[in-house]
């Protein structure tokens, strides 16, 4: 059994101790970002900003976490955010990490690029479970893909929408490479995408990377194929927000993948309240991206979010204690959040509303 750390008293202070057990490179590749990662940093000091007013002696006899989220009743707002490969972090990849998760009953998002099966990882599960498509240049297998999701009895389907290319200039310097053995298992057996067609002197970008990306078609395709709950990751803007509600998603997560994407992109809580407005409530949204304080989960909701998730807290946890660690990490966010909520008068998570946020 992993013994927590005795100075772990917030989610930040597995990071330390995170660090210390992983290689250097591994390191890099988990906590970096996008080019000179300025949206990694707005995504933390953005919440920092915001400020909250206190309300005193609410009565919060029968309070309560929880919530009904895509046809699915979940004990608290906190959900893993779909990372890849954790086997790069703890031998048992995402066996402990769902094992964690169920712990404290909170929904967990698998990455596409897992590197268990998914069938194994959802064996697991005692809480529910989502997936998370990156949309492949072999659409025949993209859609195999989402029947074994269903067949496997996964309750959604995330589709990512916003890395089919990325640049990530801290991964590289490290000389970060996949360790022998370990990959995206469930991605085995996809027809490669078709080698680039550029010269020396064309593009690589536009004749090569993005061959086969996803496009709108893709979505709407999907959405007709599946019976399951579809949402859509990595919204950051009214427009986009608007164009996957008229395809037909179910929910929206306003992300921009942890600031691993278009370097210098807003913070996603500063995003979320001009999304909130066009989508007037019409399908739910999601947020990720910095939340490291039940404070930042309870801004999150105020300001128009149903839920958020949790990115590299998550795999922190899962490097220092594989699922204890996992466990712990929500655990700590949950608290704080009852006591945020306590300490602003929401005794359930629909009293959160704006007046939660202290404006000059
Ligand atoms: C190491 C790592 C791997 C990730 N892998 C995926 C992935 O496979 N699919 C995906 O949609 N997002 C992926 N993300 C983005 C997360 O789902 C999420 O958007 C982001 O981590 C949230 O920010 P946070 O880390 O500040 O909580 C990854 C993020 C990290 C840090
Ligand atoms: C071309 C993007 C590959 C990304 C793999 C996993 C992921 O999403 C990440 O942020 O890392």
């Amino acid at each position: 059994m992993p013994v927590i750390p005795p100075d772990i008293a917030a989610v930040a202070d597995y990071e330390p101790h995170a660090r210390q057990r992983l290689d250097a490179a591994i390191w890099a590749s988990i906590t970096g970002g996008s080019a000179d990662e300025h949206t990694v940093a707005e995504n933390r000091a953005a919440f920092a900003r915001i400020r909250l007013n206190n309300r005193v002696l609410a009565d919060m006899s029968g309070a309560h976490t929880r919530l009904e989220l895509c046809g699915q009743a979940l004990e608290h707002p906190i959900l893993l955010a779909p990372t890849a490969w954790h086997r790069l972090l703890h031998p048992e990849g995402e066996a402990a990490t769902v094992m964690g998760a169920s712990a404290m009953r909170a929904a967990m998002v698998v990455s596409a690029m897992a590197s268990l099966p998914l069938e194994a990882i959802a064996k697991r599960a005692t809480s529910p479970l989502w997936f998370q498509l990156y949309v492949q240049p072999d659409r025949a297998f993209t859609h195999a893909l989402v029947q074994r999701a269903e067949a496997a009895g996964y309750g959604a389907i995330v589709v990512t929408i916003d890395a089919p290319v990325t640049l990530r200039n801290q991964e590289q310097r490290a000389g970060f490479r996949l360790p022998l053995g370990i990959e995206a298992v469930n991605l085995r057996g996809a027809q490669p995408p078709p080698p680039p067609k550029a010269a020396a002197h064309e593009s690589e970008v536009f004749n090569g990377l993005l061959a086969g990306a996803a496009t709108w078609e893709d979505i709407a395709i999907l959405r007709a194929r599946t019976r399951l709950p579809l949402l859509l990751k990595g919204i950051m803007t009214p427009a986009d927000a608007l164009k996957g509600i008229e395809i037909g998603a179910d929910a929206l997560i306003v992300s921009n993948h942890g600031g691993r994407v278009l370097d210098t992109q807003p913070a996603s809580i500063d995003a979320l309240p001009r999304i909130a407005e066009a989508v007037a409530g019409r399908v739910p949204l999601l947020l990720d991206g910095g939340i490291r304080r039940g404070t930042d989960v309870l801004k999150a909701l105020a300001l128009g979010a149903r839920a958020v998730l949790v990115g590299r807290p998550v795999l922190h946890g899962l490097a220092v204690g594989g699922a204890t660690g996992v466990a712990h990490v929500l655990k700590l966010l949950r608290t704080e959040l009852e006591i945020a909520m306590a300490q602003t008068g929401c005794a359930t998570l629909d009293a959160i509303g704006p007046e939660v946020i202290w404006r000059p």
